[in-house]
């Protein structure tokens, strides 16, 4: 708790002077924007004048880069501060990738974060790290209210939704990295110092810190930009700005051509046009209050148990394990996914999985067909290949059918989990707070439109495939015995 008890004890906090110093000191041009205050939303940047709208750019403010907190940044920092060093180096690969074993800065920065955090801790025995520009930026942080931090009965709320599995197995995989953390970085000085005040409170709020700030940047990947990180969000047409790197590699925030705004009056950014319901909770802790649809929703796919090649599947399978439902916004809804195709096909269909000999002999290697045309291009592959085959609607109309009956477990998980959400409100006691009931309640309807909408959206199509020339013939065909694509070669 140490980030909690900094904040707490007030050796963690900034006043916005203190922050406007620092701001100056490190040369942030604010051009046309001020830091202020917007209430629900917090921090803010507000602008200092009228901003009519013209067709020309305006650079509202300028963030040098050498405080633009990086991967790049961070080893530098290593250079000059031998804890530092220490620390990074005993992280080995987690300080370069994630779990997964995917390139990212996310270990080194949330460490380098805890780190510069833990060395403003009057309760440390020593004196620990070298001090930056981040020692006194971690400072003017507040605590972010990601759902990573709700109560057990606030996570109650969210069965149902498909942010319950994603906060699940995000608590999951910040327990591993928390543990990895202490493990490999346990004979440094700075965690030798530090570990009877750390917790796994600590990575939560660095990993918050972190997540609901990071753009990315071209040729610098995921950052933190202080100060253009206190632009609130707005979708689409709503933001009124945006952010670029200068010819300088400076960050910059540019007045959107054409927009207006008052004197006073909130300067804001897009964090995703493209993110649903469920990522802007799951990343930023809040759903817009002009939002009308959920716009996207992952569900996961599995493939059966009684598949008899599920296993050669599941090692073919190159891509996520599910398919996105997504709001085309004309009141059509679309969907994406190449693992679909997978529960499509099988052996009868012509799909083959043969055991080689790799070229050097030394091992065996699987090579997958479909209708004797090896696939070496993954599920897209498959998908192309289905789509030329004259039994395409036979397929299509296979995938619609699983896709409606996996929108139709959700509909029923979110309906049948509604009570058990009504019992946890009304129970004695319980711990739900006013943000998290709202927005779960949101999340949870938003969620329910989109796929109430799909089933039906799935249905039509399922009507008019099964009415296509060759389904019906596909089906008289498998109804004589006789193999369905003779007919139609
Ligand atoms: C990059 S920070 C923006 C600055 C932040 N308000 C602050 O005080 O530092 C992102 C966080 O700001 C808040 N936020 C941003 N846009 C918002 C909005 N439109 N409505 C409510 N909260 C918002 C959320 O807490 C989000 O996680």
């Amino acid at each position: 708790m140490l980030i909690r008890r900094g904040k707490d004890e007030g050796w963690l906090t900034l006043s916005s002077d203190a922050f406007a110093t620092w701001a100056s000191l490190y040369a942030v041009d604010f051009k046309h924007v001020k830091p202020g205050i917007i209430p629900g939303r917090g921090g803010a940047l507000v602008a200092t004048e009228d901003l009519p709208g013209s067709d020309a750019i305006k650079a509202l403010m300028t963030v040098p880069k050498d405080i633009i907190l990086s991967m790049e940044r961070v080893h530098e920092h290593a250079k000059v501060d031998q804890d530092f060093r220490e620390v990074l180096e005993s992280l080995g690969d987690f300080g370069r990738n994630n779990l997964l074993g995917h390139r990212t800065p996310r270990g080194a920065i949330l460490t380098f974060i805890l780190m510069q955090a833990s060395m403003s801790c009057p309760h440390l025995p020593e004196r620990v790290g070298v001090h930056s520009p981040f020692s006194d930026y971690v400072k003017s942080l507040h605590l972010e209210m990601l759902p990573t931090f709700w109560t057990p009965s606030e996570l109650q709320l969210l069965v149902g939704t498909t942010l319950a599995p994603a906060i699940s197995s995000k608590l999951k995989s910040l327990h591993r990295e928390y543990e990895l953390l202490c493990e490999l970085a346990a004979d440094t000085r700075w965690f030798r110092l530090v570990q009877d005040h750390l917790d796994f409170d600590d990575w939560l709020q660095v990993d918050a810190m972190y997540r609901s700030r990071a753009l990315d940047f071209p040729e610098i990947g995921h950052c933190v930009v202080p100060c253009i990180d206190l632009a609130n969000h707005s979708a689409g047409e709503r933001s009124t700005a945006l952010y670029e790197k200068d010819q300088n590699d400076d960050a910059v925030l540019l007045f959107c051509p054409g927009k207006n705004v008052k004197a006073g009056d909130e300067v804001t950014i897009t964090y995703g046009d493209e993110k649903g319901a469920c990522e802007m909770l799951f990343s930023y802790g809040f759903l817009e209050d002009y939002r009308e649809s959920a716009e996207m929703i992952f569900l996961s796919l599995t493939i059966p148990d009684t598949d008899s090649m599920r296993q050669a599947k599941l090692n073919f399978a190159d891509c996520a394990p599910g398919f996105k439902l997504i709001d085309t916004g004309d009141g059509e809804i679309d969907w994406k996914g190449e693992y679909i195709w997978l529960l499509c096909v099988n052996e009868e269909d012509g799909l083959e999985f043969k055991v080689a000999r790799t070229v050097d002999g030394s091992g065996e290697e699987i090579h997958v067909f479909f209708k004797d045309q090896e696939i070496r291009g993954g599920a897209a592959e498959l998908y192309s290949l289905l789509g030329k085959s004259e039994l395409w609607d036979v397929y299509r109309l296979r995938a619609i059918a699983i896709l409606q009956s996996r929108v139709f477990d959700q509909l029923q998980v979110l309906f049948s989990s509604q009570e058990a959400t009504e019992a946890t409100l009304h129970g004695q006691g319980t711990d739900v707070r006013g943000q998290p009931f709202e927005q779960a309640m949101k999340l949870r309807q938003l969620e329910f439109e989109l796929l109430e909408r799909a089933y039906e959206d799935f249905e039509k199509q399922k009507v008019d495939l099964a009415e296509s020339d060759r389904v019906q013939k596909y089906l008289a065909q498998m109804t004589s015995g006789q193999d369905a694509e003779d007919d139609f070669s």
